[in-house]
């Protein structure tokens, strides 16, 4: 059919475009082109946000005919969207809003692209991951004997004071709480913020406790956490619904209750008569917190975090919600990545230990940054210097100093101590006392896996949702029940 006929016959639009872009098309059958362009707009897009340094061909260009008047838009060489006409029909070329590469370079007197990235910071190449750092190691320096074939200890390397001198200099760290929300936990609400910044591509989270926010029949005597980026009016044409989608309100979101927050740059008060807020760095750990690897205790610190801040603080007059925050920072496996990490558990599982089977890989034996923690900590109020400072929860010392350079101010460590060892503690002072200890004492908490049962209103919502929106096969009644 060709598409005359099909216009003839009544064909839906539709069912022509189908016709004209199916992909066995009886070209000469019909005699129509394809209309399927040349240049793929798709896969560019997709090229050009996988990030400058991939694209540099590609990048910022824009196509037409695609949008309005090329001449308008400032298209390179528009002339050429005038197209010319071949066996009757007009054909458009697409035109790229960006000269090529050679002469854009050319005309800005730059050779090549060190130069231009060292003096263009929108076009740095801040997203490359960063060397990895080469150590030497000597096999006497890695404790247990067996090195499996194939891994070697990676060459010593100095970097070259021309290296330096022209390695772009990075802008300064900027974080930007993207969105927030209310989370029901067992531990009690929290509100989880998300951050990007302009150092790496993660998305870093705060899980921020101060269910104060959520109620007005307390009285409020510490500052509310709140994220000062999301606080922030982000555009003149932002309207409140903007603002409460992403979780700028204030108080407990509800059909009948929405209030967008105001912009502020609150005032960070130093209160003497309650404990400063508790919070805790968490490095993230796919194995530990989501599968219940028992590896490592990464999984029961989060919970752990959680219960602790949210515990009720004891105050002169009485006592108030519990109030901190846990910084979840991308940075899997001490900052090498989940598939090193699973590498060196393998090599855990020859005799090595942790830090041996990370310096094995040629890795560092912690890899981890804590500047865009700093950031988000300053962001939310928290360890600022006109503040009321932190209490952190952790067992490592790098952490506090680590936090403590980046000017967060610390005013108290609280250790982490696994549960399982508080339990022996118990156990061993019950058995002193000759006391007998009862089933619910061996449970210090809710673990992610394994633990306690996820409830509340919130989550039968969801389910109820779920059976008569989507199909779940789940039984009304259980729930109604
Ligand atoms: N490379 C490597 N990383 C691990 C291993 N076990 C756990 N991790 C990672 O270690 C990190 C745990 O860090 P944190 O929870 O911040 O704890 P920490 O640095 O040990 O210090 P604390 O604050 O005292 O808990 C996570 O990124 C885990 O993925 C391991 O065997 N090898």
């Amino acid at each position: 059919m060709d598409l005359q006929k099909g216009i003839e016959q009544g064909l839906s639009d539709l069912a022509l475009l189908d016709m004209l872009t199916a992909p066995d098309l009886p070209v000469r059958k019909h005699r129509l082109k394809r209309r399927d362009s040349d240049l793929d707009p798709l896969l560019l897009a997709a090229a050009a946000a996988y990030g400058p340094h991939v694209t540099r061909n590609h990048y910022a260009h824009d196509f037409f005919p695609a949008v309005g008047d090329p001449r308008a838009e400032g298209a390179y060489d528009w002339t050429r969207f005038q197209g010319e006409v071949k066996q009757g029909r007009r054909r458009y070329k697409y035109v790229s809003r960006q000269a090529p590469r050679s002469e854009r370079l050319k005309r800005e007197g730059k050779e090549n692209d060190a130069v231009r990235e060292a003096t263009d910071p929108l076009r740095c190449a801040d997203n490359l991951p960063l060397p990895r750092p080469q150590t030497a190691h000597s096999p006497a320096e890695i404790p247990p004997s067996t090195t499996p074939a194939g891994l070697k200890g990676s060459p010593p390397t100095t970097a070259s004071a021309a290296n330096a001198a022209t390695s772009p200099v990075p802008p300064a760290l900027e974080v930007k709480c993207m969105a927030r929300t209310r989370v029901p936990t067992p531990h009690g609400p929290v509100f989880l913020h998300l951050y990007h910044n302009n150092r790496d591509n993660k998305e870093h989270l705060a899980i921020v406790v101060d269910s104060a926010q959520l109620r007005n029949d307390i009285p409020h005597l510490a500052p509310p956490i709140r994220s000062r980026t999301l606080d922030a009016k982000w555009s003149d044409t932002e309207t409140e619904t903007d603002r409460i989608t992403r979780g700028a309100y204030v108080g407990r979101l509800s059909p009948s209750s929405q209030i967008p927050s105001a912009p502020s740059e609150q005032p960070t008060i130093t209160l003497d008569t309650i404990p400063s807020p508790l919070v805790r760095i968490h490095s993230e750990c796919f194995t530990g917190e989501t599968i219940g690897s028992m590896r490592c205790d990464c999984g029961e610190q989060l919970d752990e975090a959680i219960r602790q801040i949210s515990q009720p603080i004891s105050t002169l007059t009485g006592s108030i919600p519990g109030r901190g925050a846990v910084v979840y920072l991308r940075q899997e496996g001490r900052g090498i990545g989940l598939l090193e990490k699973i590498r060196a558990y393998n090599l855990q599982d020859l005799g090595h230990d942790t830090v041996a089977a990370n310096l094995l890989l040629g890795h560092k034996a912690d890899e981890r940054a804590y500047d865009v923690a700093a950031a988000i900590l300053r962001d939310l109020g928290l360890g600022v210097e006109a503040g009321e400072g932190v209490r952190l929860l952790t067992n490592n010392p790098d952490k506090v100093h680590a936090l403590q350079e980046e000017g967060i101010r610390i005013v108290e460590r609280v250790p982490m101590v696994p549960r399982s060892w508080q339990r022996r503690q118990h156990v061993h002072m019950d058995a002193v006392a000759n006391v007998k200890v009862g089933a619910e004492e061996e449970h210090a908490g809710l673990t992610m896996i394994g633990g306690g049962e996820v409830h509340g209103e919130d989550l039968d919502r969801y389910l109820r949702t779920k059976v008569l929106k989507m199909g779940h096969m789940l039984s009304l009644t259980d729930l109604d029940s």
